[in-house]
């Protein structure tokens, strides 16, 4: 009992320094209140494994906290890297006391804990401990997808490689990933196509869905009209699905009987699964599953593990899942990088000979064999890899590989030879900046606020004009005026990898209010001020990550105007009080992490002064693809930019 009082003390330290969190505590108190003679593993077990849940970690990898336990831990905090290193340290090497084998064993023995099915809150696998909850819906992810895997034909109809051929007649491309994504997501109820920004993610989907559709209807024995559902994680997100989809299937050249049977509109997830009250209790389970033959959800970097589970469980068996997006993008803010663990070892296109000889038959490609073979789920996994979007001559794209390739250097190199800003007029071609002298806190200070005040698109000063210069006089022309107001605040976004400190989005947001109104604090809500929700509210049907303005309307009440995503809705905006917005911060500068799924023209990512866990090179590439036009890099002190490609989380 001393030995647990003594842990408990320590962990009222560690909480007061911000590295654990009360709730972490309440865990152990639940833990004891079972256990009452838990050891001092256990208990320390116990608090990490309800820390990492909190960082997004799906579980504690004993492992990995016996070799390196600051980093495994991201203790200290981010902001607090440089000052608290060396103290956090000491307190860390209490937990060397525990080698993987005494963790395991304390585990092992305590009634808290099992390997599999059961009832105990924890259960251990191999070096990992689960919350009972992560640990089950790990399982019915695995499940649902090994069922779909199997395939569902072993041969397409001769009628479809004619098609195939009109749909890819020639590429740039060899082998032509696009056509071999479009031949393997035929094969089976589940399919996975990744690829980086502008790689052709939405155009391949639209001409499998037009192959699809033929298929179905072609089918001798039970042609039918399939019944197609198309989703986001996030509102915005749903949004630009339904832009990019609407775009691809007006370039394709496809009969327009066919089109028709492909939707335009995706809705959220939460929308799909029939989102409860002020709960992730959805209506549609495996008891009560969607009605759908094919769901396709965009942006699945940003599914957290238990809204995949939930997705697969209301599934009905015979439907068929295609999961898009960027498997380097950072995981979702919630517990669990699904994508990015459903997608290892995309690159290495490791098929089996059964892949293969498919890939072969149906899209006439022969690829080489693998060194070593992939997972089942690898067999259904489609890495696109050349950017249509951005060519050889984009500086966004040739700095998203080299981040993306861990190539610091190569990074370095693309930077130095970038356009700078004498005048913020970029040059002709370049579409990519960066401070050319030596980084220093001023004068990235001082860029930034240059480009903030741009009247041009490069700053916020357009968004601005748009508020004043183009007010409507008439109710009528309100909601126009907003749409028109939010899509001028999508033209520029400043991104910051962390929440706290003068170059965390805190201390950014507040700097920006103070240039752009010229005013030091003034009331929390004023006109143009752009707001990001933090918490999902589902009554009034606003997702975390949304982003409002707000505006005055047309009786001059002070309103927050936000896009309606929903593709049924007949307004296009929704006017909400501030009063009833509790959970909102400003959102002038946004992390990267809540930047997923947005795409801006111009994008200036501003580095903080000192290295620290969260920025990786993952945050890097996500931070420099939401740029499609024009991105800065803002380095506030030399050496963050290159430390953070070289740190990968993978
Ligand atoms: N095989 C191709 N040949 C030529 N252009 C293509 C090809 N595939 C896609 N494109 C073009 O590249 C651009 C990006 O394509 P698309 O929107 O399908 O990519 P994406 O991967 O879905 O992009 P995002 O990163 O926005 O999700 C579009 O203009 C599209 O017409």
């Amino acid at each position: 009992m001393i030995r647990q009082a003594a842990v408990i003390d320590s962990m009222q330290h560690w909480i007061a320094k911000g590295w654990l969190s009360h709730l972490n505590r309440a865990f152990v108190g639940f833990l004891l209140d079972l256990e009452p003679d838990a050891t001092e593993a256990v208990l320390w077990a116990g608090a990490l494994l309800s820390h990492q849940l909190d960082r997004g970690e799906v579980y504690l990898d004993l492992e990995k906290l016996c070799e390196q336990p600051g980093l495994t831990l991201a203790i200290p905090a981010d902001d607090a890297w440089a000052v608290e290193q060396d103290e956090a340290a000491a307190e860390l090497a209490r937990l060397k006391d525990y080698s993987i084998e005494t963790w395991k064993a304390a585990l092992t023995q305590s009634r808290l804990v099992s390997f599999g099915e059961g009832v105990t809150p924890l259960v251990l696998t191999g070096n990992r401990l689960y919350l009972r909850r992560y640990w089950h819906y790990e399982q019915i992810i695995q499940a649902c997808i090994m069922q779909r895997l199997q395939p569902v034909r072993d041969s397409l109809p001769s009628s479809l490689s004619e098609r195939l051929q009109r749909l890819f007649p020639t590429s740039s491309e060899s082998p032509d990933w696009q056509k071999i994504a479009c031949v393997l997501a035929l094969r089976a109820r589940f399919a996975i196509i990744t690829g980086g920004p502008g790689t052709g993610k939405t155009t391949t989907l639209t001409k499998l869905l037009a192959l699809l559709i033929h298929l179905a209807q072609e089918d001798s024995e039970n042609p039918k009209t399939l019944n197609i559902l198309l989703a986001a994680p996030t509102g915005k997100a749903a949004a630009r699905v339904s832009e990019s989809i609407a775009k691809a299937l007006d370039n394709l050249a496809i009969d327009e009987s066919i089109k028709q049977c492909i939707p335009r509109k995706a809705s959220t997830l939460h929308r799909l699964l029939g989102s409860g009250h002020d709960s992730r209790r959805f209506q549609h389970n495996r008891h009560n599953p969607i009605v759908a033959d094919i769901v396709i959800v965009d942006e699945a970097s940003m599914i957290d593990l238990e809204m995949m589970a939930s997705l697969l469980g209301a599934l009905p068996a015979n439907a068929q899942l295609i999961l898009l997006g960027d498997k380097d993008q950072l995981a979702s803010v919630e517990a669990g990088s699904v994508m990015g663990d459903l997608c290892r070892g995309a690159e290495q296109a490791a098929y089996d000979a059964a892949t293969l000889a498919w890939i072969a038959d149906y899209a006439g490609e022969r690829l080489k064999p693998a060194a070593a073979l992939g997972s089942a789920i690898n067999q259904q996994t489609i890495m696109l890899r050349h950017s249509h979007r951005f060519d050889e001559h984009s500086g966004i794209g040739q700095l998203a590989r080299a981040v993306n390739q861990g190539d610091a250097l190569q990074a370095q190199s693309i930077l130095s030879d970038t356009a700078h800003y004498p005048d913020l007029r970029p040059e002709p071609r370049a579409d990519y900046f960066a401070l050319r002298q030596r980084p220093t806190a001023d004068a990235a200070n001082s860029l930034l606020r240059k480009l903030v005040i741009n009247e041009g698109v490069l700053g916020y000063g357009y968004y601005l004009a748009q508020i004043g210069d183009c007010r409507p006089n008439t109710a009528e022309r309100c909601d126009e005026w907003a749409l028109q107001v939010l899509a001028a605040f999508d033209a520029f976004q400043v991104l910051s990898a962390l929440r706290r400190g003068p170059w965390g989005v805190e201390g950014l947001n507040q700097r920006i209010e103070e240039w752009l109104f010229a005013r030091s604090k003034q009331a929390l809500w004023y006109e143009g001020r752009p707001v990001m929700i933090t918490r999902n509210d589902y009554n009034l049907g606003l997702m975390n990550g949304d982003i409002g303005i707000a505006l005055r309307d047309s009786s001059g009440k002070l309103k927050v105007a936000f896009p309606n995503t929903d593709p049924l809705a007949a307004l296009k905006i929704r006017w909400v009080s501030p009063m009833r917005l509790p959970d909102v911060e400003t959102a002038f500068a946004i992390t990267v992490h809540k930047s997923q799924g947005s795409e801006f023209n111009h994008v200036a990512l501003v580095l903080p002064e000192n290295i620290s866990p969260v920025i990786t090179r993952e945050l890097i590439y996500t931070g420099i693809t939401r740029a499609k036009e024009s991105f800065t890099l803002l380095e506030s002190c030399d050496g963050v930019f290159s430390k953070a490609i070289l740190t990968c989380r993978k």
